[in-house]
């Protein structure tokens, strides 16, 4: 476990070159998949230098260094849920966190922010490519390890985030006090379990009054519903990018939901019509999550950040694009292709 990181990786990233001061990089509209995967370690630091993180919680950068090339290492190379998707899904938290003012307006304190980015960066480690209720079905380890509490596969990204901060040299925790670690670590746990779907499901009613009634920084009900609610809009960031960045997101999240879908048949078990290649409809099923699950959720963060109302409109250009889109893909099923053929080959 120890070769897959060298020091010779450690230092190439504590040495990075400042080259990475790209203006564009704290804008919403910037989109993070466009850094190459070898350079990202390097623009981790750089966020983290940025918020402030590395003076105010005296991290060490080699220790940090690290821990940031264990936790790419701890992704595999699934189509979606890989280490592009938690580059994106944190540089997401640090727009956030510059845009909105989080500290400097009081809606989070320095250890709230620091436990959000981290959390960003490591909500989805080991990831498998499968859903949940795939990991049931097929009995596997992790369901039978987590399954009676729920949250199966995020309960599994929460153990594997534990383990790489105590692999050694990788605590870049390890300077603060033994409150404020416990502390964060009780964050990153709420925050890393806030992604699952089904834990979103339960509080979304009540994150859509707490917007309404207006955020009290003093209830910390209110603090545990706006930490959940930043997770779910940076891991959903991708849809609020321009329409050729959301096609190709698509792509990405189709080939793993087939993939399982691939898997679940060769079971002998009938998969839901998404994970389906021949049976989805790609444009109705995301017309569907935009507009039922994900412009709720940013349309809630923009009634307490008025600045995220670009966001919702980012949102709402890409449900017109998947209307307009939905009639190319239907001329071409009148001609036997499925859709993700479609999807691959439209340009
Ligand atoms: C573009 C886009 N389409 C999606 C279409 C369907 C589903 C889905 O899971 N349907 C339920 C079935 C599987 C039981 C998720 C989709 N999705 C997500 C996503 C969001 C997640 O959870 C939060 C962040 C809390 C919303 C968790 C996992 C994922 Cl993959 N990210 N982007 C997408
Ligand atoms: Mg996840
Ligand atoms: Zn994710």
């Amino acid at each position: 476990y120890h070769m897959q990181v060298s020091q010779q990786d450690v230092l190439d990233v504590t040495m990075c070159p400042s080259e990475h001061d790209v203006p564009e990089y704290s804008l919403f509209s910037f989109t993070p998949r466009k850094i190459l995967s070898k350079e990202t370690p390097c623009y981790v630091l750089k966020m983290m230098k940025d918020l402030g993180f590395i003076d105010t919680f005296r991290i060490k950068i080699d220790t940090l260094s690290r821990f940031i090339l264990y936790v790419r290492k701890g992704y595999r190379e699934v189509p979606y849920h890989n280490w592009q998707h938690a580059f994106s899904v944190a540089h997401f938290a640090y727009l956030a966190l510059k845009n909105f003012q989080l500290i400097e307006k009081g809606y989070l304190s320095q250890l709230e922010a620091l436990a959000y980015f981290v959390s960003c960066l490591c909500h989805d480690i080991d990831h498998r490519g499968t859903t949940n209720s795939f990991q049931q079905q097929s009995n596997s380890v992790l369901a039978s390890l987590y399954s009676s509490e729920g949250s199966v596969m995020e309960r599994h990204h929460l153990s594997q985030t534990i383990c790489t901060l105590n692999t050694e040299g990788c605590n870049f925790l390890d300077s603060l006090s033994s409150q404020d670690y416990r502390k964060c670590l009780d964050l990153i746990k709420d925050m890393i379990l806030a992604t699952d779907l089904a834990s979103h499901y339960k509080i979304h009613a009540k994150q859509l009054n707490m917007a309404q009634e207006g955020f009290d920084k003093t209830n910390p009900y209110h603090k545990y519903y706006l930490t959940s609610l930043l997770m779910t809009c940076a891991d959903l960031s991708d849809q609020t990018k321009d329409w050729t960045e959301t096609k190709k997101v698509a792509q990405l999240i189709y080939a793993e939901f087939f993939a399982q879908g691939d898997l679940e048949k060769k079971m002998g078990k009938e998969p839901a019509n998404m994970m389906d290649r021949e049976k989805a409809s790609i444009p109705d099923h995301q017309l569907e999550f935009l507009t039922q699950c994900c412009i709720c959720i940013f349309k809630i963060l923009a009634t307490i950040f008025p600045s995220a109302k670009v966001l919702v409109n980012a949102i709402k250009q890409n449900i017109l694009c998947w209307e307009s889109s939905k009639r190319i893909f239907d001329k071409y099923s009148m001609e036997g292709k499925t859709s993700y053929e479609v999807l691959v080959s439209e340009e």
